[in-house]
């Protein structure tokens, strides 16, 4: 960018875009010459936000405006028409001219093709230090955001002129990371407008303060709307409340349609439970609905300012906290149990951190410890396997359902359905892998598979982990199977997988506890391979995937330390295919996109916890 355009820019009103296709009018504050970007503040419901524009981006916003915008006239007199460097009536009125939004030509945002393009985004939040007293062209500014009054939700109503402006977005987009002054505004510095400028516009000045003042009341009055003093983190939580108040949700409902998929991934967010609230823990996923998540990040820059990175994630369906089993089934499961009835193999299977919520999604409801069988997907799914056994079109097939119900266990078998019977996995002459000695019980009716669902998960392997005192340790599998004239027709198997956990929360545990949660990160592990190769079956299948994959990975692994580790991990997965200690069920999923996830909402939480941490030592300090 050229130096001298830089200096015309700061202190001009120049139109921005919003992330959700809102055009409106904000204060060049700095210019980045090196990076050609500017940073440009506007005031929206009592706050200064703030964010980074690429020069780029400004020219095509502000075509009219730039026209005029030559550096080379800056040499000239201030009083030569149409210049810019003139009184700052002058660009004031070039503001409001520039300000009508290029309705028809509006080009996407970097960011907004960033977020049409990848299915993970990031946005990150832009934080500068509030002025005191703005500059008069700010104050100007200011004022004519304020005037519009922009609407609380940044998601554009499909109305007016902006309908031209934003195609319908796939999922409710979401506003730009905005910056939010973490001090009072009256605590900031004042950043010094020209006097010159200054002399020049009190009145307006005047307007603008009062402007201000009002804003900044009602920014106090919105401490009070979410203000808990004593909450640790205030500042991020009311970040993400205002940031959650833009947002405009689309929950699922039972009257959604479901869309066929042949592989479907859904994300589940469970509330906060009553330890997490009687800490204060803050809430960081928003499910704004059309299977999105969004991962709000709490963040800190060397100079102490706090900033939210908000991350996207895209699912095929995802549900909020106030999702019921019966909402996810519908979505999930439900429609897996027609392909059981045509034949098929199916496989539903939740996976999730330790203390997410699989047990009480796949088992059923808890109400304090006791489990309500019956509202799982479990149950749900032999409800419907018994009203389609009674539909005239299946009733002649002569079908009979059985149910099997075992854990798998640091590598073990065990059927939960027979004294946790120690069972054997081999492979057959027509290399079919089975579970030798599983007992299949014979089934007439719901009722009858709720008490086998009672009977297993009573006996099913469970420990304490940080996040869950009763956390299951197995990976559990219940299978529905229709058998026809004593031959398998078709198979349902739902599987809770044992939870993982990080590295850093079993720091504490014991020997056992350490040997075990391995198992399952290792066994997890097997899951994510699988998924990266695209294979639906454990056992022979890995082996032969994962062996001629290795060289790969063999030469990747002398370029980093990392991927050494991951070459490590993805031999020991070899090397337990290879003993052949898994059952055969259907597993494919996005996991690396609910790893990710995962991932970033530890590190989230793991901020806040630092964050927190800083909070009370300077609280302890005596000074
Ligand atoms: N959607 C939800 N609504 C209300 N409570 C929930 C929800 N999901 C989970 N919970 C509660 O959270 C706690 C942990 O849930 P659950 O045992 O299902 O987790 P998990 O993922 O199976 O954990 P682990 O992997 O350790 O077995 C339970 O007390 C459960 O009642």
């Amino acid at each position: 960018m050229d130096p001298a355009l830089s200096k015309l820019l700061i202190g001009l009103a120049v139109n921005i875009s919003r992330s959700d296709g809102r055009i409106h009018s904000a204060t060049v504050k700095t210019a980045n010459v090196t990076k050609s970007t500017v940073n440009v503040e506007w005031a929206e419901k009592g706050i200064t936000k703030g964010k980074e524009v690429d020069m780029d981006e400004l020219k095509q916003l502000n075509s009219d405006l730039m026209q005029h915008l030559q550096p080379s006239r800056q040499e000239k007199p201030e009083s030569a028409p149409g210049h810019f460097a003139a009184p700052v009536s002058k660009p004031a009125k070039n503001v409001r001219a520039s300000e009508l939004p290029l309705r028809s030509s509006r080009i996407p945002t970097t960011l907004e093709r960033k977020l049409s393009s990848s299915r993970m985004t990031t946005r990150q939040t832009c934080l500068f230090r509030q002025p005191g007293l703005p500059p008069v062209v700010s104050a100007m500014a200011a004022e004519e955001v304020l005037s519009h009054d922009l609407p609380s939700s940044t998601i554009p109503k499909p109305s007016g002129y902006q309908r031209s402006l934003v195609s319908k977005p796939a999922s409710p987009l979401l506003p730009t990371a905005e910056a939010i002054c973490e001090s009072e505004a009256s605590k900031c510095a004042p950043m010094g407008p020209p006097s010159h400028r200054m002399s020049q516009v009190s009145e307006t000045n005047k307007i603008a303060n009062k402007r201000l003042s009002l804003a900044r009341n009602s920014e106090a009055q919105k401490r009070g709307k979410f203000g808990d003093t004593s909450r640790p983190n205030k500042q991020f939580y009311q970040m993400i409340e205002e940031y959650r108040e833009t947002l405009e949700k689309v929950p699922m409902s039972l009257s959604d349609p479901v869309k066929p998929h042949r592989i479907c991934v859904c994300v589940r967010k469970r509330p906060l439970n009553k330890k997490e609230l009687a800490k204060k823990e803050i809430d960081v996923v928003t499910i704004p609905g059309n299977g999105a998540l969004l991962l709000h990040e709490p963040k800190q820059k060397v100079d102490l300012t706090k900033y939210l990175e908000n991350q996207t994630f895209h699912f095929d369906y995802s549900f909020d906290e106030d999702a019921t089993n019966d909402l996810v089934y519908r979505f999930t499961a439900k429609p897996l149990v027609k392909t059981v009835f045509e034949g098929g193999m199916a496989t539903c299977f939740a996976y999730g951190q330790t203390g997410s919520g699989k047990t009480h999604t796949m088992g059923g409801d808890f109400s304090g410890k006791s489990q309500n069988s019956s509202k799982g997907i479990y149950a749900l799914a032999a409800q419907d396997v018994f009203t389609l056994l009674m539909q005239k079109r299946y009733a002649d097939m002569d079908l009979c359902p059985y149910v099997t119900f075992f854990e798998i266990y640091n590598g073990k078998v065990f059927d939960l359905l027979n004294k946790k019977a120690k069972l054997r996995v081999l492979e057959d002459e027509k290399q079919q892998v089975n579970v030798v000695g599983l007992q299949e019980v014979p089934v007439s009716s719901v009722d009858d598979v709720i008490k086998m669902i009672e009977r297993g998960s009573a006996c099913r392997t469970s420990g304490q982990t940080f996040a869950n005192a009763s956390s299951s340790r197995s990976h559990a599998v219940l299978q529905v199977i229709l058998r026809r004239r004593n031959f398998l027709h078709g198979k349902f198997s739902l599987v809770d997988l044992a939870g993982n956990e990080r590295g850093t929360d079993v720091s504490n545990n014991d020997r056992h506890t350490i040997v075990e949660t391995a198992e399952i990160n290792r066994s997890l592990l097997a899951l994510k391979v699988l998924y990266l190769l695209s294979s639906v079956y454990l056992t022979k299948w890995v082996i032969s995937i994962l062996e001629s994959v290795l060289p790969a990975f063999e030469a990747i692994s002398q370029v980093s330390e990392m991927e050494e580790m991951f070459y490590e991990e993805l031999k020991g997965c070899s090397e337990v295919a290879r003993s052949m200690e898994y059952p055969s069920f259907d597993i494919v999923a996005n996991l690396p996109e609910i790893d990710t996830f995962m991932r970033k909402l530890q590190e989230s939480y793991q901020a806040l916890r630092s964050a927190i941490e800083v909070e009370q030592r300077v609280r302890m300090s005596p000074n």
